[in-house]
């Protein structure tokens, strides 16, 4: 979000009022917060484009241009799991939102956020008073302070509300296999992620209350939540999910910022990998029917939420007023139509694809989903869903069904043909720069002549004061073959033969105009890492569900085949072996799409063989450059591992707890000094594409991190707080402390090291006991807020959780950063007094070296390093997550352990030390 350094708010600026930021935050000439120049908020042949194309009555065209122009409301969502969700939104309404509601800025009544109306739960709320002035203005400040807080530790998601909407469409269910080709910085993904694990907490409680001896089977609360807990909505794993989310970025470093985001949401079922979509590599799977043969994965649902030009964010990215050209759309249509096949490829017959983008303009839009079709073999195998009845309460337009093209000289054309004509007058014979056939509606004797594309929802900011958008849910009827590219269909040239014909192939791509520079520098974000890359084209094509037998030739034979096609567009022969291994994908666990997965047949490889641009083998991802970014490799504990069984041990863990999916990252494939754990899924496709190349760049939820422990008893593995949410059901009553009051938690809260030795564990209240009574170590603080006393009606305390918590001999320590200590005492006890480090005020006189180890480890424990800058650059990051200012701090802060960390295990310093707190993002 903006940091301050867009100049929103100007007025005047531009001719007949029409620059500056707009009405709403212009009031008078008070302007405290201005300190950038104006951009003047008029560009002619952007107006000229749309004013043409988009059909709208006069006074709702100048109501679209005025919304284009004003600044866009704040807005944000509650995340996690829904049953934490709502209870933070429960304090903005119940605490915020009746102090805005007192405050007036420059004689204004400030008007307090609203709920989006067709948002589910009511989880995602709008603002409209501008950011800088909820961030400076003093009134502001505890709200301020709640957003701050709770974005950092990843309960609030600052998110557009216009791309809020694409997950909802691609309608996701617990257990489905789901694809998120374009996902940097995440917004949507973690969305999506949600839904995997929708659910899930209540699943894993009723099981395990099945099982369980001493349940409390006549609590009310229990057997309602029994009710609740639809275990048939995800059965396979014991109520845990099985579904599986692949976040997947272009741009490594973005890849980086979806670890940051996503990782908030602890989950085990989500993979993070780093490929160029237009040839995203085929993933395997264990294929039970036939294990000699490897199984490839194909998902329920994907989401190609990809690079474009952005003029629906103009309100945003207000320096789009100067930059906009038509160009910069022209250039970016034949990437969106290869990552849109690529995503029908691999999607199974009954599955859903969301395609979207924040642009208005047709030739990133509507064109590029009928191009789509048409090479997937048209309506008979790709349908476009009729969404009228889905989030009724969203308005929006109906999609195009004819339109006109811009070329990059501002000049209007309405058919191919047009072009062609054109084209032919001229003494070079050279198209107009960068326009292709697939550009237009699509002709009245194609197969997709009658596409309903009237059913792509189209939403412009003035329906809802909002950005824009274009959403396109596709569901896919029947396996295909898809169509090779046509050879970018140029009219043909009239002059030069040998040029002419690699010219006709080339020139459209090759050229590189100044508005496609200006838009990949403006849409840093959404800039497309290969954009006409050489690798993309016969990828997509050919690789659909086929193995190559030998990657390192199927990579030879790759580059040639790219080579070829873009030194001459109408290149022909030169056939590569193609390998017919027809294998039928099994079903992935946990999948509940209706049709089975299907891959590769003979035929399918055959007749992508018959084709000039794909006859090549499949592509196989490829190969990591020598100095490319290095990744761990992820590498799976075996069951009987020593550690395994001491953790398994010491926890008293339920036997029904998985062991085969502990995993470390390093080569060694021993435990140095973090275990993680994931999905069975997630487990399976890690270690069937070890060594193809394929660039995973995170999985998995760190379980446990390896410690110095007081004695020989004490296990040397504490839990981590990530891991917590999943495990701690599972933990034996041995390692248990329940806590029921308030008052407990938040002096475990504001104390850092509160002492229990000798009489001290008196202090502790209702734990004290315990605690004095439970054996060294890590253990799982349970917080079980009272039934039927007055904690039950306070609704800033009826959460249940799971934290660490370590005892030593001297003192007690919860083991959570400090940011996630302050997010909590301010949600939970509306309080921001600063923590007490225990450690420091002891009596001096005590165990002096035993006082500087403490407080050593304090300075790790509870984020003093790590976890303060971890917070500060999540705050600073203003989660705008949509753009490009999502912290790129993130990413170094982020990155997994490092092999030097792994290699040379935990240092004796580290080991003494509990927490590396800059890693830890809990979810609390
Ligand atoms: C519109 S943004 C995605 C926003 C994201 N879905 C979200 O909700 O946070 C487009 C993303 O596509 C990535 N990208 C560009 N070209 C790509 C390609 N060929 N394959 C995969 N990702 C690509 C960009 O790095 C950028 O992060």
């Amino acid at each position: 979000m903006g940091r301050g350094k867009k100049g929103h708010r100007g007025g005047g600026g531009g001719g007949g009022g029409r620059g500056g930021g707009g009405g709403r935050d212009n009031r008078g000439d008070h302007r405290p917060y201005q300190t950038y120049p104006q951009i003047v908020k008029e560009n002619r042949k952007l107006e000229q484009y749309y004013n043409s194309l988009i059909d709208l009555p006069e006074d709702e065209r100048a109501e679209f241009w005025a919304a284009l122009r004003r600044d866009l409301p704040n807005s944000f969502r509650f995340c996690g799991s829904k049953g934490h969700a709502l209870a933070v939104k429960r304090l903005l309404q119940t605490r915020y939102i009746p102090e805005i509601t007192r405050i007036t800025h420059e004689g204004v009544a400030v008007a307090p956020p609203t709920a989006v109306p067709w948002y589910p739960d009511s989880l995602a709320w709008t603002m409209t008073t501008p950011k800088n002035v909820i961030r400076k203005f003093p009134p502001f400040a505890a709200f301020q302070k709640f957003l701050v807080s709770e974005t950092s530790v990843g309960n609030i998601s600052r998110q557009e509300v216009v791309s809020m909407i694409p997950p909802l469409l691609l309608d996701v269910k617990p257990g489905m296999t789901v694809l998120d080709l374009c996902a940097a910085p995440g917004s949507k993904a973690a969305q999506l992620l949600e839904m995997i694990h929708r659910g899930e907490e209540a699943r894993i409680r009723k099981v395990i209350r099945s099982f369980s001896a001493d349940a409390p089977k006549d609590d009310d609360d229990a057997q309602e939540e029994d009710e609740a807990a639809r275990l048939e909505a995800d059965p396979g794993d014991d109520g845990r999910a099985t579904g599986l989310l692949i976040a997947n970025d272009a741009d490594y470093k973005r890849s980086h910022m979806l670890i940051h985001q996503l990782k908030r949401l602890s989950s085990p079922n989500m993979i993070v990998t780093n490929h160029d979509a237009t040839m995203y590599p085929p993933l395997r799977i264990p294929n039970p029917e036939n294990p000699d043969k490897p199984g490839y994965l194909k998902f329920d649902r994907i989401l190609a939420d990809v690079p474009c030009s952005g003029d629906g964010t103009l309100r945003k990215n207000i320096n789009l007023w100067k930059d906009w050209t038509p160009g910069n759309a022209l250039g970016l249509h034949l990437t969106q139509i290869r990552i849109l096949v690529r995503a029908l490829q691999m999607l199974k017959p009954g599955g859903r694809v969301v395609y979207s983008t924040c642009s208005m303009n047709p030739v990133e839009n509507e064109s590029v989903v009928a191009a789509a079709i048409e090479r997937c073999g048209g309506p008979d195998k790709i349908e476009i869903v009729d969404c009228s009845d889905q989030l009724p309460l969203l308005k929006r337009k109906p999609g195009m069904r004819k339109w006109q093209i811009m070329d990059k000289s501002g000049r209007m054309w309405s058919s191919w043909e047009e072009v062609e004509e054109y084209t032919k007058s001229t003494e070079n014979g050279i198209a107009p720069g960068r326009l292709v056939d697939s550009m237009f509606p699509p002709r009245p004797n194609s197969v997709c002549a009658d596409l309903p594309l009237e059913r792509c929802l189209r939403i412009y900011a003035h329906q809802q004061d909002t950005g824009g958008f274009f959403i396109t849910v596709l569901h896919k009827k029947a396996e295909f073959k898809a169509k090779p590219e046509e050879s970018r269909k140029q009219p043909a040239p009239q002059s030069s033969k040998a040029d002419g014909k690699a010219n006709a192939g080339k020139r459209p791509l090759e050229e590189e105009s100044k508005e496609e520079a200006g838009a990949k520098k403006l849409r840093l974000s959404e800039e497309p890492a290969k954009e006409e890359s050489a690798a993309a084209t016969p990828a997509a094509e050919a690789e659909a569900e086929t193995e190559p037998k030998d990657e390192v030739k199927a990579e030879q034979a790759h580059s040639e085949v790219t080579e070829e096609v873009h030194t001459n567009g109408d290149n022909a022969g030169a056939s590569n072996e193609v390998k017919d291994e027809a294998t039928a994908a099994p079903q992935p666990p946990g999948s509940t799409s209706a049709t089975p997965s299907v891959a590769t047949t003979p035929a399918a490889t055959a007749t992508a063989a018959a084709t000039p641009t794909n006859q090549g083998q499949p592509p196989e991802p490829p190969k990591r450059k020598p100095d490319g970014p290095y990744e761990e490799p992820f590498k799976y504990l075996p069951p009987d591992h020593e550690v395994i069984k001491n953790v398994a041990e010491f926890y008293k863990i339920s036997p029904r707890f998985p062991t085969d999916r502990y995993m470390v990252r390093n080569a060694l494939g021993e435990p140095a000094k973090a275990i993680y754990y994931t999905s069975a899924l997630v487990r399976d496709i890690l270690v069937h594409n070890e060594g193809r190349g394929v660039k995973f760049v995170h999985g998995g939820v760190k379980m446990y991190v390896k410690q110095d422990a007081p004695s020989a008893d004490v296990c040397r593995w504490r839990i981590q707080s990530e891991g917590m949410p999943i495990l701690h059901g599972y933990v034996g009553d041995e390692r248990v402390v329940v806590l029921r009051k308030k008052s407990t938690l938040k002096k475990l809260l504001v104390e850092m090291f509160p002492k229990i030795a000798g009489d001290d564990w008196k202090r502790m209240d209702e734990i004290g006991e315990r605690v004095r009574d439970l054996g060294l170590g890590c253990c799982v603080l349970r917080v079980e807020p009272e039934k039927g006393g007055k904690e039950a009606t306070d609704g800033d305390f009826s959460e249940t959780m799971a934290l660490p918590l370590w005892k030593s001999f001297q003192s007690l320590n919860l083991m959570l950063p400090k940011e996630d200590r302050s997010a909590m005492l301010l949600r939970i006890y509306n309080d921001t007094t600063p923590l007490i480090n225990m450690g420091i005020q002891r009596d001096g006189n005590k165990g002096q070296k035993q006082e500087q180890q403490q407080q050593q480890q304090d300075k790790k424990v509870n984020g003093a390093e790590g976890g303060d800058k971890d917070a500060s650059a999540t705050a600073d990051a203003d989660a705008d997550t949509e753009m490009k200012d999502a912290a790129p701090a993130a990413e170094g802060e982020e990155a997994e352990e490092t092999v030097q960390e792994e290699a040379e295990g935990a240092s004796a310093a580290d080991a003494e030390n509990p927490v590396d707190a800059a890693a830890e993002e809990p979810k609390t």
